[in-house]
């Protein structure tokens, strides 16, 4: 069931995401809210305490809901600071990838996005918690944290430069060894990248887990097993179509808790960030922990509001 519009609401603006300029941006989220009498508020982050400064904030002030305005990393940090209250968390992708906003159907053009305030339609997700790190849309270990580490020590964002990077990795890469223990399956081997998540896609829209569902209280650990460097363009096809859950080195096993020991301590990322998790990692799911705004063609969910 959808409420009224919402009428006061906090954007969270990270300035540097997705290589977007957004003074122009802010002033369009300006008109829109001064348009539909929308009370809001800025919070900019600045890349050093924001979740701490950012919960202080909302200890002060409540906000009907809080605006993610940027990439994946931005909406961890919103959904960090929103887990487990009844405060949902809305998306404006700014980001280089938007994976999270993709996988909801959120509207990747602004104006269409904003529309979504005026809809207040909410939904409960299922999030993780990874080594106590929450995780609102995917973590990996392997060649694609490994992608995600050099992005972000480059100077470029935007998926090209993201693209590029892979490319610039991928021959190099060799697979490492995991032992992976969970409630429904073990797996033990090396491993081209082990992706944990309860979503579908990357931010580039390459689909790792087609058939995961947001709520349905399980996550999927996606493995991709070593491959020759030859077949890596039918992976890719896959990814793009997808079919990864058909080709003869992917493995997925859907859990509702787990154990990863990262042997080899390859690089891990979390939502987008590069994280060092240790060797250890232990990932539970906390079931309908996040509320988020969602368009309105997708169903809510029915305990809301
Ligand atoms: N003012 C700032 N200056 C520098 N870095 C910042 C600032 N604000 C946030 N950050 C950093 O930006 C990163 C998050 O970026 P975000 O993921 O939102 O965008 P992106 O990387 O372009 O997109 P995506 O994750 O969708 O690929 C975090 O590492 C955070 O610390």
């Amino acid at each position: 069931m959808a409420a009224s519009k919402l009428a006061n609401v906090l954007f969270v603006v990270n300035p540097i995401s997705g290589d977007i300029e957004k003074g122009s941006v802010n002033e369009t989220i300006q008109e829109f809210c001064l348009q539909n009498r929308i009370n809001f508020a800025f919070f900019e982050t600045t890349g050093e305490n924001d979740l701490a400064n950012l919960k202080a904030i909302l200890k002060q002030e409540s906000y009907q809901a809080v605006f993610s305005v940027g990439g994946d990393g931005t909406s961890h940090l919103v959904g960090s600071a929103l887990i487990h209250s009844s405060t949902p968390m809305g998306i404006i992708p700014m980001g280089s990838g938007n994976g999270l906003s993709k996988d909801l159907g959120i509207p990747q053009e602004l104006d269409d996005a904003l529309g979504i305030l005026l809809q207040n339609q909410v939904k409960a997700i299922d999030t993780l918690s990874v080594n106590n790190e929450i995780c609102v849309h995917l973590t990996d270990l392997g060649f694609n944290a490994l992608v995600v580490k050099k992005f972000s020590e480059g100077e470029k964002r935007g998926a090209t430069s993201y693209a590029f990077v892979a490319m610039q990795e991928y021959l190099s890469y060799e697979p490492k060894l995991f032992t992976i223990e969970t409630d429904n399956g073990n797996f033990k081997g090396r491993a081209f990248m082990v992706t944990i998540t309860n979503a579908n896609a990357f931010g580039s829209n390459a689909t790792i887990n087609p058939s995961g569902i947001i709520d349905d209280g399980k996550f999927e650990i996606c493995i991709i097993e070593p491959f020759p460097k030859t077949s890596g363009l039918q992976i890719l096809y896959r990814l793009y179509n997808d079919s990864i859950e058909a080709s003869d080195y992917s493995r997925l096993i859907s859990c509702r808790q787990a154990e990863i020991y990262n042997t080899e301590q390859d690089v891990s990322q979390v939502d987008g960030e590069p994280m060092d998790l240790g060797e250890k990692i232990t990932i539970k799911l906390l079931p309908k922990s996040l509320h988020l705004l969602i368009p309105k063609q997708m169903q809510a969910s029915e305990d809301e509001y």
